[in-house]
């Protein structure tokens, strides 16, 4: 993967050189932190109850959100991956950061939508149980919307947009499974992702590029993941 092309998020996202070595120095350190299992909710009234910034890994059934955690916290099997979509059923919260002291971060890997292979009202239950959390959780500060590099943006994909924006939550398109791709390819997708969330109010401009296989465009992830952290 060494030949990625550098994410538009490297120019945007900060200032001079200065500001991005700070801020990979602060994501690479607060990712590193603990990141441990804080419980897994089927409906909204067991959501935890806590102070810190909430970021969401939402996206279709298999692109990688389970993937993504275990990626950004540097960890095997803190959050279960499968070839079978639909492995994930509940909202899993992992709590990121030092014990009893700031900053720190709830990240939340959410189900997938769409596809799965998993009886169809639990998928449909779980699917109203993503949006609602989605449109009401006032903790969240950010969702990443995860897109397969290979697919682009889908038309399920648009609705959650759609309803992010309606809703005004801040959301964030991470490509995945870029290891899958060649450069070219890359470039291409980057392009008309980057052209499609322009248009949307509530996405963050920066789109990242990432692969949770070789690790690629993770460190700018955690870099503008650690900014959100509470305090
Ligand atoms: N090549 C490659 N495969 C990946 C990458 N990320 C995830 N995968 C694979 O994609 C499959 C799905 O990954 P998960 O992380 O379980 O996906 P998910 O979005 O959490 O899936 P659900 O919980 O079922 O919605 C697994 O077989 C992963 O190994 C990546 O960056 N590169
Ligand atoms: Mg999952």
């Amino acid at each position: 993967m060494a030949d990625l092309p550098e994410t538009p998020a490297f120019g945007a996202a900060f200032s001079d050189e200065e500001e991005a070595a700070r801020a990979l120095e602060a994501g690479r350190w607060l990712f590193s932190q603990t990141c441990s299992f804080v419980m897994g909710c089927v409906s909204l009234d067991t959501l935890p109850d806590h102070d810190l910034s909430e970021i969401a890994f939402a996206g279709r059934s298999n692109v990688g959100k389970s993937s993504l955690v275990n990626a950004l916290t540097g960890r095997k099997t803190l959050a279960r991956t499968s070839n079978t979509p639909g492995r994930t059923q509940e909202l899993n919260y992992f709590r990121l950061g030092p014990e009893a002291q700031d900053p720190a971060l709830m990240m939340v890997d959410l189900p997938g939508y769409g596809f799965a292979e998993a009886p169809k009202d639990a998928v449909k239950r779980w699917t109203r149980l993503i949006m609602a959390y989605l449109r009401g959780r006032p903790a969240l500060r950010r969702v990443c919307l995860l897109i397969d590099s290979r697919h682009g943006i889908k038309e399920n994909d648009r609705d959650v947009m759609r309803m992010l924006d309606e809703a005004a939550v801040s959301y964030q398109i991470v490509l995945t499974k870029a290891d899958k791709l060649k450069a070219a390819e890359i470039t291409d997708v980057l392009a008309r992702v980057v052209a499609e969330t322009a248009k949307h109010v509530a996405a963050h401009p920066d789109v990242i590029v990432t692969s949770s296989q070789s690790g690629a465009g993770i460190d700018l992830l955690r870099a503008q993941l650690a900014a959100l952290a509470s305090p």
